[in-house]
């Protein structure tokens, strides 16, 4: 019987969960990990929420343990160079690595929109931090981006002024359509003021909460022994394990000013970032004449102009602008940038891969957030670049080169089916947003979905308070309860193809199946959402 040995590039969540998963399918074979970070990403305490939804913890490992447990598992600490995809050798400065399947979860980096001393993006426990060594004497900071990140961040920071710059007309774009965005907004103002008057009624104060938080802070590690490479990206909730205050207001027990998320946190809608100045640029002298000089009174190391015009001197921005996949490693030497190119990439520069997780190059495969899928014929999945979804794919290539290394061979009957591509027919992410629970099913947003149609209606729906039908027979029906919940779902004739659930709804296993069964729900209307039937009992 052959043995095989499987690389696997990159120790994320993506890269461990395929080499345990090939672990355990061909136990014979030999798997190598090459990873530029000593840490490596795994997975615990996996609960499930429905059929498809599972929360997780994401723990950080040393590769000796990851060794330990998994006998033909080795790990090597390198950073690779290159791949030379006709003698199947991958080059690092640690030597060369023949493989016979080559598995390339080499994850993501930060999508830096300038490059400044005074700019940093966020992915791995160093850039955290770094980021938190600023923050202990920063009093105003700049945040740019309106995705994930930065909604987390802009929760988590306190005791500094934040001018927040998004392109958009409503927060949180990458996740949330307008009506999404207002409801956690407004709830979020009503949770703060609620626990603020919940503290004074009891004596305690957030400073106290914050120490609590602050002294179980574990030492970061240090995620990448290579300056010019990430480490793998945080894991779900990583911000609950660090306080994010800057000293300056942390360290003054009985002081005056409380963290208020309206005084503190300057949104400037449909902004861009125009330039970055350092504190002796000539060009600045004259903008600050130009510039109304409300905003800097103080001498700041470093200023922002946004494209409204306004200048913010600040302590140092925040680039939380999306992902560059780090796909090079495959393409150097490979692809000369013409439209022959043997490496097949998506317009963002990830990996093209297909049904069976395979690149353009035969025995190479790509998971995670390098890579780029749109070959499930689901109309309710789509790619994001999640955790839970390079948890599966990690599972699903894992699967699919151990069905390639067995095809005609008498193994291939008695090896397990541990992942199908059915993993890939409903999009479902569980997250926390602004403290809430939230849970995305299918097209939530209406993503792929003629949008001007369904914004009109939402306009309709504010306006008139009822839901009309558009061309393409699409309803959304919506309820919430400010600083409750929120419910949205989406249906496409007759049929429920997405929905969006913030807060304790209950609701996200019975629409799940909804989805899945695609039964005829028309003749329910809006009394779908209504809180008073348990609508379960209709589809029992
Ligand atoms: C701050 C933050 C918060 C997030 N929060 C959530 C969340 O709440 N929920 C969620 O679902 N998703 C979240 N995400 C997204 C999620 O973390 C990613 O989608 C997921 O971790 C991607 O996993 P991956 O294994 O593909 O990549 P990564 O975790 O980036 O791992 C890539 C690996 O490849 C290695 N590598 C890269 N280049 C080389 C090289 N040349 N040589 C050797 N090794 C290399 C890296 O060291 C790393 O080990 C968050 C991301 C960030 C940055
Ligand atoms: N709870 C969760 O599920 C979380 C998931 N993540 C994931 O981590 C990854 C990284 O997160 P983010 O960086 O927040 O990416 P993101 O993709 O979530 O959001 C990127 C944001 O940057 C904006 N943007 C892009 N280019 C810009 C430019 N030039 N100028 C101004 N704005 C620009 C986009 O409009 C968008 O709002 C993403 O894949 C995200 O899905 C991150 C945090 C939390």
């Amino acid at each position: 019987m052959a043995i095989n040995q499987l690389i696997v590039i990159g120790g994320g969540i993506a890269g461990l969960t395929c080499a345990e998963s090939y672990s355990n399918l061909k136990p014979n074979d030999k798997i190598t990990i090459l990873s530029c970070s000593p840490i490596l990403k795994t997975v615990c305490n996996i609960q499930k929420i429905s059929k498809v939804l599972e929360s997780f913890d994401v723990f950080e490992s040393q590769f000796t343990d990851i060794e330990f447990k998994n006998p033909n598992i080795s790990v090597v600490i390198c950073d690779v160079e290159s791949i030379d995809i006709n003698q199947r050798i991958i080059k690092t400065d640690k030597g060369e690595f023949k493989y016979d399947y080559l598995s390339i979860c080499s994850g993501a980096k930060p999508n830096l929109i300038k490059e400044s001393p005074y700019l940093i993006g966020i992915r791995d426990t160093e850039t955290i931090v770094d980021l938190k060594n600023r923050l202990s004497d920063a009093k105003r900071i700049v945040l740019i981006g309106n995705g994930g990140i930065a909604l987390e961040l802009i929760h988590e920071i306190k005791g500094c002024q934040i001018i927040w710059s998004i392109k958009d007309k409503h927060i949180g774009n990458a996740f949330f359509d307008k009506d999404a965005a207002d409801f956690l907004f407004r709830s979020k103002q009503v949770k703060d003021k609620g626990k603020k008057e919940q503290n004074e009624k009891e004596g305690t104060n957030e400073e106290d909460e914050l120490i609590a938080k602050n002294n179980n802070t574990s030492t970061p590690s240090n995620s990448s022994l290579y300056k010019s490479e990430n480490g793998s990206a945080l894991g779900p909730q990583w911000y609950s394990k660090y306080n994010f205050t800057t000293s300056d207001e942390y360290n003054k027990s009985n002081q005056e000013k409380k963290y208020n998320f309206n005084e503190n946190v300057n949104i400037q809608y449909s902004t861009f970032l125009d330039e970055i100045y350092s504190k002796d640029d000539e060009k600045l002298k004259e903008e600050l004449i130009n510039n109304n000089n409300d905003n800097n009174e103080d001498d700041w190391p470093v200023y922002v102009k946004l494209s409204n015009g306004k200048l913010y001197g600040c302590n140092f921005i925040i680039s939380a602008t999306g992902v560059i996949p780090n796909s090079t490693i495959l393409t150097k030497g490979n692809n000369s940038n013409n439209s022959n190119d043997i490496i097949k990439l998506s317009n963002d520069g990830a990996i093209i891969v297909n049904e069976q997780m395979k690149t353009s190059v035969d025995r190479i495969y790509a998971s995670g957030d390098v890579c780029s899928i749109d070959w499930s014929e689901s109309e309710v999945w789509f790619q994001m670049r999640l955790w839970s979804q390079a948890r599966t794919q990690g599972r699903y290539t894992a699967q699919c080169i151990a069905n390639e290394s067995v095809k005609n061979t008498p193994q291939h009957d008695n090896l397990d089916q541990i992942s199908t591509s059915f993993e890939f027919e409903l999009f479902a992410h569980a997250t926390k947003f602004f403290g809430f629970k939230v849970i995305m099913l299918g097209l939530y947003n209406g993503q792929g979905l003629n949008l001007n149609n369904i914004n009109q209606q939402q306009q309709q729906h504010e306006e008139n308070k009822e839901n009309k039908e558009n061309e393409d027979d699409i309803k959304i029906y919506t309820r919430e309860i400010v600083g409750e919940q929120y419910v949205k779902v989406i249906l496409k004739n007759g049929r429920l193809i997405g929905s969006l659930l913030i807060g304790d709804t209950d609701l996200e296993e019975t629409f799940e199946n909804l989805i899945l069964n695609q039964i005829d729900l028309s003749r329910y209307g809006a009394e779908i959402l209504n809180p008073e039937i348990d609508i379960e009992d209709y589809f029992d």
